[in-house]
């Protein structure tokens, strides 16, 4: 579904990402893990169109899609959320998710409140795709609360329940985990689970949680200094000793 072919990211001289390579098959929830500053963000925000590669091509369905913009690959079905949560917190969560039309840049926010009212005065259609949306998640006692005032697992919550305002296919989720509690943390893992398995999404997710890991994603893709170090099973990649090395002596070798 998605081919990353040897890409390079350089910031003024400094090599972020140094020809990475990896496929992502339909259907899987495929993990990025790796140290801090191996480069996992940077190759997110070049899939998502955030960053035009220095070199390199990404094929997504086929297509070449490389340095295109965020809001041609949103209406391709390749979409992303954010670690931190990028809600109106003005808005209610109904309207935050009634924002996402499909055909609209879910990241350009200028060009999403411009379409503000002609979302609302047309959108009888979306109004009730968003209420659907919110029971799936378990949100829908919070449908009329400002987006501000939620909890951050329900923040996370709602991003992924942005995804599912569009015809997403492959969906980037960057530290779903991050600053969730642990009850709300099960429910997104469930979540996720009956997008991947019911609804037929694919997932790359950023992940620092290994736990959650464990649980969803095949296959493993680590990272480490702008490189692919290795790619497998979640015990295959625990086990190797260069992971270790880089990597998972802190983490997961602290807490297996
Ligand atoms: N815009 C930028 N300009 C210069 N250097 C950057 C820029 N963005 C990232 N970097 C550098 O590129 C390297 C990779 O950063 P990146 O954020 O992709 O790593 P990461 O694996 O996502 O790390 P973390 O897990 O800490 O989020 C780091 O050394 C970072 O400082």
């Amino acid at each position: 579904m998605l081919e990353l072919n040897q890409l390079v990211m350089d910031f003024s001289g400094f090599r972020a990402v140094n020809g990475c390579s990896f496929k992502v098959d339909e259907g899987t929830i495929t993990a990025l893990i790796g140290p801090n500053g191996a480069g996992k963000t940077t190759l997110f925000n070049m899939i998502a169109g955030a960053l035009k590669p220095t070199s390199g091509t990404i094929t997504f369905q086929g297509g070449d899609i490389t340095g295109l913009p965020s809001n041609e690959l949103f209406s391709k079905g390749l979409v992303r959320t954010f670690q931190i949560p990028h809600e109106f917190h003005r808005l209610t969560a109904l309207e935050n998710l009634m924002m996402v039309a499909p055909n609209q840049p879910g990241e350009a926010l200028l060009s999403n409140w411009l379409s503000w009212g002609r979302v609302k005065a047309v959108e009888k259609d979306v109004e009730a795709k968003a209420e659907e949306t919110l029971e799936f998640l378990g949100l829908t006692q919070v449908a009329h609360e400002r987006a501000g005032n939620l909890s951050g697992g329900q923040k996370k919550l709602l991003e992924l329940g942005r995804t599912m305002m569009t015809d997403a296919k492959l969906v980037l989720l960057d530290e779903p985990a991050a600053g969730v509690n642990r009850t709300l943390l099960r429910k997104l893992e469930e979540k996720i689970e009956i997008l991947n398995k019911e609804r037929g999404y694919t997932f790359i997710l950023i992940e620092h949680d290994m736990e959650m890991i464990e649980k969803l994603c095949d296959p493993v893709v680590c990272m480490a200094e702008g490189r692919v170090l290795i790619e497998g099973s979640f015990q295959t990649v625990r086990s190797d000793p260069q992971v270790l090395e880089a990597y998972l002596g802190e983490t997961v070798g602290a807490e297996a």
